[in-house]
Order: structure tokens, then sequence, then C-alpha cells
């Protein structure tokens, strides 16, 4: 194995849209057990350009490296560098594809902003967050179908993020409660991004939209207010769960269960398949969870955690001995 440095980049999986801001609320997500729930990029400097793959869903990725989307964050990266006359390295790369694809789990996102983190990193920073995050929106966009940063802006500022968009600022980070559990379930099947946003109108109705807009504003106010109960029961979708749950097996009767027994709200995480609950105790994230883990996975690539909001983002670290590329 080279002692040559390594670059290593995690970022987190993240619930986009959290059932009230469709495509301008995000968060990212840490399972309280510790176990990796977002993808990893190795960076390193080599004589060309490679990128191999492995992970529990390795298998699933486009059949090619130059599919990947990895590989389109490292032309991308360079591209931008050369319009700044900045001078480019080849490098070998690595992704460990630990977030199932289609799942509603930000796991495109994750990929991106991890390659983009150990991208920026390997090149000693050339970009700022501003500029890093419009670079993931684009790539993001390209894979969904439109730009859209509530997956790319938790994962990689980390907490929870809300969408501002204006030239100065992509998003900024919102007050959580960090006493809440977000238990989270991906039932194993896959749900394209790109066909969940296909089938949604083009137009809200006016009521619709007063009620999208009451729910966001009250949310974001009780955050800041530290009011738990009022944030809680703004948590519903009032614009595309009436039409995704449709993809869902056993959403209906998941929701009820949960509802009934202590989720403060329930919704579907990103394009779905994965849910998620919001609880304030363990023990009733526990037993939401277990009731997850037997109705609504629907095969063995179906997983659950209890999770809580991450609040670190992404995250860099470098040395020799990953043992990876
Ligand atoms: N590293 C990658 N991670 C995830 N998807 C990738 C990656 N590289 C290419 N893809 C492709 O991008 C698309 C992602 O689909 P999408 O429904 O947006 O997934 P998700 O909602 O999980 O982000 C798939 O067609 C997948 O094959
Ligand atoms: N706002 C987007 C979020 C998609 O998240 P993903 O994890 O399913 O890619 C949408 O709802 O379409």
């Amino acid at each position: 194995m080279s002692k040559q440095s390594i670059i290593k980049a995690y970022a987190p999986a993240s619930i986009g849209n959290v059932s009230l801001g469709f495509d301008i609320l995000g968060a990212a997500l840490q399972p309280i057990d510790g176990s990796p729930l977002g993808d990893e990029v190795f960076i390193q400097e080599a004589n060309e350009f490679s990128l191999s793959v492995s992970g529990k869903f390795a298998h699933k990725l486009p059949g090619e490296a130059k599919d990947n989307i990895v590989a389109h964050a490292y032309a991308y990266f360079n591209q931008q560098l050369k319009a700044q006359n900045r001078e480019i390295k080849v490098a070998k790369m690595h992704l460990i594809k630990h977030l199932p694809i289609g799942s509603g789990l930000g796991s495109s996102a994750s990929s991106i902003v991890a390659a983009f983190a150990a991208l920026n990193a390997f090149y000693d920073n050339p970009f700022n967050q501003h500029q890093l995050l419009l670079m993931m929106g684009e790539l993001e966009g390209q894979i969904s179908g439109s730009i859209h940063y509530d997956n790319v802006a938790p994962c990689y500022l980390g907490g929870m993020t809300l969408m501002i968009e204006t030239e100065q600022q992509i998003a900024t980070q919102l007050p959580v409660f960090d006493d809440w559990y977000w238990v989270s379930c991906y039932s194993g099947l896959s749900v394209s991004t790109s066909a969940a946003r296909k089938i949604l109108p083009g137009d809200v109705s006016l009521s619709t939209a007063i009620t999208f807009g009451k729910q966001l504003g009250v949310f974001v106010h009780a955050l800041h207010q530290g009011d738990r109960q009022l944030a809680a029961s703004m948590i519903q979708d009032v614009i595309a769960e009436p039409y995704r749950k449709s993809l869902l097996p056993d959403y209906d009767n998941c929701k009820k269960f949960a509802l009934e027994n202590g989720a403060l709200a329930f919704g579907i995480s990103g394009s779905g398949p994965t849910v998620f609950a919001v609880c304030n105790q363990l023990q009733q994230a526990q037993q939401i969870e277990q009731f997850l883990g037997s109705h609504y996975v629907k095969n063995d690539t179906g997983f659950s955690h209890i999770c809580r909001i991450d609040t670190n983002g992404a995250q860099c670290v470098e040395g020799t001995e990953f043992g990876i590329i």
C-alpha cells in the first residue's frame, strides 16, 4: 500500500423536504448506534484517473465508472478550476457506497457531497462553501431532473437547513431540538427521484399554497421559540405525500401506527420509499422502528435506524493508512 497521503470524506444521509418544506428544507441524519449512514469518498494523487467502488450498495451503481456521479464531480470540479486558470492534478478515487440508490436518503447527494468535499481538500480548498454548494446543486440537478438543494445542503453543512438561494447564500441552518429521535426506515424498494417528481402536479391550489406557507413560517418560528409541540404539529405534507404515497406499499398503515404510538410526526423522506417518524422518547422510537422493520421493510436490503440530526455535515480526514486505494 502506498504511503502517499489519502483524503477521506464522509457525507451523511439526509431527509429531503422534512414533509413541510418541499425542495427547501432538509435534515442530515446520524444513527444513534454510531453506524455509518452516508457515503465515503477517498482521493489520492495518481498518474491516471480511476474510480473504484465498494460497499453494500456498490453493485447497484452504474456498471461503468464514467457514469458514476463521483466521476462527474471530478470532471466538473476540474473544469471549474481550469476556468480559473488553476493547475489540475490527477487523482484516483474510491467510493464506499453505504446508501441505497433511489431510497429517499439523499444517496446521490451523499456521493456528490463526499466527492466535492474530498476534491476541495485534495486541492487545498480552492472553493468556498457557497461555490461548492452551487456545484453540488448543479450535479444533483443533472441526476434528479431539477436543481434542489434540500439534500446536498444539509448533507454538506449538517443540521436542518432551509434554502435561501440568493446570490450570496444557498442555505441556512435552523435551530434543532437535540432531544428528538428521527426513526428512518428504508423499505428495500427503489423509487427514482426523477420519476417521483414527474407524478406531482405542476401547480397547487390557493388553499394548498396558503397551508404550505403557514406551515413553513410557523415551523421556523417554533424552532426559534423552542416550541416543540407547535413545531411538530406543522410537520405535515400537503404537496407530495398525497401523490407519492401511492408508490409506497403500507405507507398509511405505518403512519397510523406511528402516530397512534407516540410519534410527533411521520412522513416520506425525500421522494421515498424511506419514511421517517419523529419521536421525543427513545422507547417510542424503538417500538416504531420495530414495527416499521416488520411491516414496511420488503426485502433483505431494507433497514431502519434511530437517528439524531447530524450537526457535523461532511467531514474530511487525511491519512496514509486507510487501506482502500
Ligand atoms: N454515486 C452514485 N450514487 C447514487 N446514484 C448514482 C451514483 N452515480 C450514479 N448514480 C445514478 O444516479 C441516479 C440516482 O437516482 P436517484 O433516484 O436520484 O437516487 P437518490 O434519490 O437515492 O439520490 C441513479 O440512476 C444512479 O444509477
Ligand atoms: N425535494 C426532493 C428530495 C429528493 O430526495 P431523494 O433523497 O429522494 O433524492 C424531492 O422531493 O423530489
